[in-house]
């Protein structure tokens, strides 16, 4: 996670289309420095939990999906997730590793109560079955097992993700660079903890190390709050609604420097607070207030990572 941390940071120093505002983080820490508000995981209560390995095997499914909802307008996140805790309460194996690699496009539209394509419907379909073979062929079908391989290390179940599943390398090139996100690999760590409330498979030493998972959401309420500036003509990019390339500078600096100002946030709280703050959970709560917030507008990227 260290590379997400420092390789974020240079692209906020290096920006061009987005600035982060020291003053508007500073007026967002002063305001949570005595309320610092708590969001329950599974808030929405739409996640599949039985307190074993098969959440476990549920979550990384979850992950491995959870990118791209915004072009249709009536998919979403709550979706996903309840959709594929259905399917498991009706059929226990339905997220054994030899299904996995199997499934099809209408069979997954199916899982999801879905009568139209999914949006990036075949490229979601490739995933699950990368997944299904490599959890096959290293960790025994189980996704348990791949998370008993971190010795209750985050970052050590961000670095194996990242290994093993080509579809959770959540990065790209900026100006030169090779910058990190790590997007679905993090928030696949982040669920097991908030999903096990930190024990047991959601036990981990480390999870002050993740950062904030940069997606489509909270870039558009950083700017809300006035922590992201926006250059006009990508202000005007995105009230517009028009596509944004993945991989251009604009989307690179959107997530990064969303990364970058969300820590700088949590070490001012902390500082102001004498208290340790995790970006996971300024991550929650941020992305919980985005949801929340119908007429925000965000990003459009096209994208797997997020
Ligand atoms: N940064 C961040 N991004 C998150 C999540 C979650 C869900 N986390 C669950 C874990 C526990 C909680 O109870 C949540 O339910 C989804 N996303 C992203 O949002 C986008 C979907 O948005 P919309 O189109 O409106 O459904 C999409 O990019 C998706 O990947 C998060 O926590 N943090």
């Amino acid at each position: 996670m260290e590379e997400v941390r420092s390789t974020t940071a240079w692209v906020a120093t290096h920006s061009s289309h987005v600035t982060v505002d020291f003053t508007g983080i500073e007026k967002v820490a002063e305001n949570m420095k005595n309320s610092l508000p708590k969001v329950e995981w599974d808030f929405e209560g739409i996640h599949y939990f039985d307190n074993g390995p098969l959440t476990v095997q549920y979550l990384l499914v979850l992950d491995t999906l959870n990118f791209c909802f915004w072009p249709d307008e009536e998919m979403s996140y709550d979706h996903l997730a309840s959709g594929l805790k259905v399917t498991l309460e009706s059929d226990k194996s339905a997220f054994d590793a030899d299904r996995l690699q199997k499934y099809t496009g209408p069979q997954l539209r199916k899982m999801l109560n879905w009568s139209r394509p999914l949006p990036l419907e075949d490229e979601r379909v490739r995933l699950l079955h990368e997944v299904g073979l490599e959890l096959e062929r290293s960790f025994e079908g189980k996704a348990s097992k791949l998370v008993e391989c971190c010795d209750n290390s985050a970052a050590k179940l961000v670095a194996l993700m990242t290994r093993h599943f080509p579809g959770f390398r959540d990065h790209t090139v900026y100006k030169g660079h090779q910058i990190f996100l790590y997007k679905r690999a993090q928030i696949f760590a982040a669920d097991l903890w908030g999903a096990f409330k930190g024990e047991g498979y959601g036990h981990f030493e480390d999870i002050s190390s993740i950062t904030i998972f940069a997606d489509y959401i909270v870039p558009a309420v950083l700017q809300q709050l006035g922590v992201l500036r926006y250059r006009s003509s990508l202000d005007n990019t995105i009230k517009k609604n028009t596509e944004i390339v993945s991989g251009s500078e604009e989307e690179v600096e959107l997530r990064a420097c969303s990364v970058y100002a969300v820590e700088k946030m949590k070490e001012l709280i902390s500082k102001k607070t004498g208290k340790q703050v995790l970006s996971v959970e300024l991550d929650l709560w941020l992305w919980a207030f985005g949801i929340q917030c119908p007429s925000l507008q965000h990003h459009r990227t096209l994208s797997v990572y997020y």
